[in-house]
């Protein structure tokens, strides 16, 4: 479903070269849910626009449903983004001026579906996130957890191959946090639906199959329920 092949990415600044990602492989599976855990400045963010297809990297093939996107054209790469890729922000990125439904049903405008289409798919997607009975309202009137249900309900419709969640539970409390994880894994196994999910927190790590942890721009892939200790180190580790 994601697979990531010998990835490597640095940043030029006229003559200085930071190298920030280092010969990483992985692989997601359909229907997996997995952690990026790393603390802040392990390069994150940057395997996030690279693998959303954002920016290009130095070295390496990032595969999503089995196309290559790191040779796609912008104009293809754009087109491919809107019926495979899904997102989370930690900060919803909902548009105001748009009920509820509406902003959920804002990437199928972009398909160009029909209306009725658009509105039912919106509607069973927000019952399943909890919240049917906000459809009307405006993201201002909502919580920042119903929002984010909202911004989760967004990111599912366009039935995309991979959804890249990040932070998404960093504006929230941890009561809050726990209700938006116990949706998502809930979402995982009923729509089968492959979510990476980006952090820096471990015990929001802990809630995914797989952690897959970056140092200093190296993976490190571990189990849940291995000890920190028992942790190994190096490029290239598949998970599979
Ligand atoms: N455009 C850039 N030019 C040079 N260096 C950069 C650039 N963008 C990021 N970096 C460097 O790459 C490293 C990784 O940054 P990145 O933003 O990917 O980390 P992160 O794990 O997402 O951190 P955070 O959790 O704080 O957002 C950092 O050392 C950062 O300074």
């Amino acid at each position: 479903m994601l697979q990531i092949d010998r990835l490597s990415h640095s940043f030029k600044n006229g003559s200085e070269v930071t190298a920030v990602l280092r010969d990483i492989s992985f692989r997601v599976h359909k229907g997996q849910m997995v952690a990026l855990l790393g603390s802040s400045g392990s390069g994150k963010s940057t395997l996030l626009h690279l693998m959303a297809g954002l920016m290009k990297p130095t070295e390496g093939d990032i595969l999503i449903a089995g196309h290559n996107i790191v040779s796609m054209s912008e104009n293809r790469l754009a087109e491919f983004r809107r019926h495979h890729i899904g997102f989370i922000f930690q900060a919803y990125e909902l548009l105001a001026n748009l009920t509820v439904r509406e902003n959920i049903e804002l990437p199928l405008v972009f398909q160009s579906v029909q209306p009725s289409v658009r509105r039912k798919k919106a509607l069973a997607l927000l019952e399943q996130v909890g919240i049917p009975e906000k459809a009307e309202l405006f993201p201002s009137q909502l919580s920042g957890g119903q929002q984010q249900r909202v911004s989760i309900a967004r990111s599912l419709i366009t039935e995309p191959s991979v959804i890249f969640a990040d932070e998404p539970t960093g504006n929230l409390d941890t009561r809050t946090e726990e209700e938006i994880l116990a949706i998502l894994k809930e979402l995982n196994k009923a729509l089968d639906t492959t979510f990476v999910i980006v952090t820096h927190e471990r015990e929001v790590a802990a809630q995914t199959e797989h952690i897959l942890s970056l140092r200093d721009g190296y993976l490190i892939t571990e189990r849940q329920g291995f000890a920190e200790a028992s942790l190994t180190g190096g490029p290239a580790i598949a998970i599979t």
